[in-house]
């Protein structure tokens, strides 16, 4: 089953193509990364994928249904989440607080059943939530005093509240400290896969990467230069001669 496709997507800015007659699948439960570098168009990508922006051709689907002219709301109620580089969290709430709210939101907007329901259901929810991103031992700490690390999972969290079953992440990493990136890519290698979640990373840390993604997509000027396992992705020739002397 195919979560995400992207089927002969173009986007163009006048006569110049960011997005170049790109063609991918992600699977159900499939996490792959996107790399390439600087201007390649890999977060004009996303903006594609999850509705900021219309391709100039081609179509976006989601669970095999077409949502190429869908608003990013629609797409995101049809189950896609997307984490941003600038941060949604409330500082002053704790960890726990924040996920609850999340939690609450998404059922308060789903069902108004849910709003009968007991406050139990939703502390339950944002437990686990917060044990699925390792944030447990902090859950009592307000969200402004987590460190860069923290703040991702619980970033992370907040967008497991609305249940998606695909997730675009955005530079993960981007701000944490090395000290932090294990116990980050602890949490994100297990965020696809058994639950049949899938995720699209954009990440320039290549051994991040090459740890966690079942496929590597590498996109070049626009175009997609490959999509294959990261041992097939590393020995391409074609992706060697393109970044020669450059860094993915
Ligand atoms: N709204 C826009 N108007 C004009 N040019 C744009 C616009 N959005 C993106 N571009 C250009 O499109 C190209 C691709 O940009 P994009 O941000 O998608 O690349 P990227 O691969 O995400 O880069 P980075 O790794 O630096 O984030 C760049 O040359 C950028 O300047």
């Amino acid at each position: 089953m195919t979560a995400v496709t992207v089927e002969s997507v173009s986007w163009r800015i006048g006569a110049v193509p960011i997005v170049d007659d790109v063609t991918l699948e992600l699977a159900a439960g499939e996490f792959m990364a996107l790399i390439g570098p600087n201007g390649a168009g890999k977060t004009s990508l996303f903006n594609l994928i999850s509705g900021l922006r219309r391709p100039s051709s081609g179509r976006i689907l989601l669970g095999g249904g077409d949502v190429t002219g869908l608003a990013p709301y629609r797409r995101a109620r049809l189950g896609l989440g997307r984490t941003f580089q600038t941060s949604a969290v409330f500082g002053s709430l704790t960890v726990a607080e924040n996920v609850a709210l999340a939690v609450q939101a998404r059922r308060g907007g789903a069902a108004r059943a849910w709003r009968r329901r007991s406050d139990r259901q939703v502390t339950a929810r944002a437990g686990e939530i917060l044990s699925e991103v390792r944030l447990s031992p902090r859950a009592s700490a307000t969200a402004g005093s987590l460190a860069h690390g923290e703040k991702r999972k619980l970033e992370i969290a907040l967008l497991l509240a609305a249940e998606p079953n695909v997730l675009l992440l955005d530079e993960p990493m981007a701000g944490v400290s090395a000290e932090e990136v294990p116990a980050l890519v602890a949490v994100i290698r297990d965020l696809a896969g058994g639950s049949g979640r899938s995720v699209l990373m954009v990440e320039h840390h290549m051994d991040v990467v090459l740890d966690v993604a079942d496929r590597i997509a590498v996109l070049h000027h626009g175009a997609l230069l490959a999509c294959d396992t990261p041992g097939a992705v590393m020995a391409d020739p074609f992706v060697q001669e393109a970044y020669l002397g450059e860094s993915l």
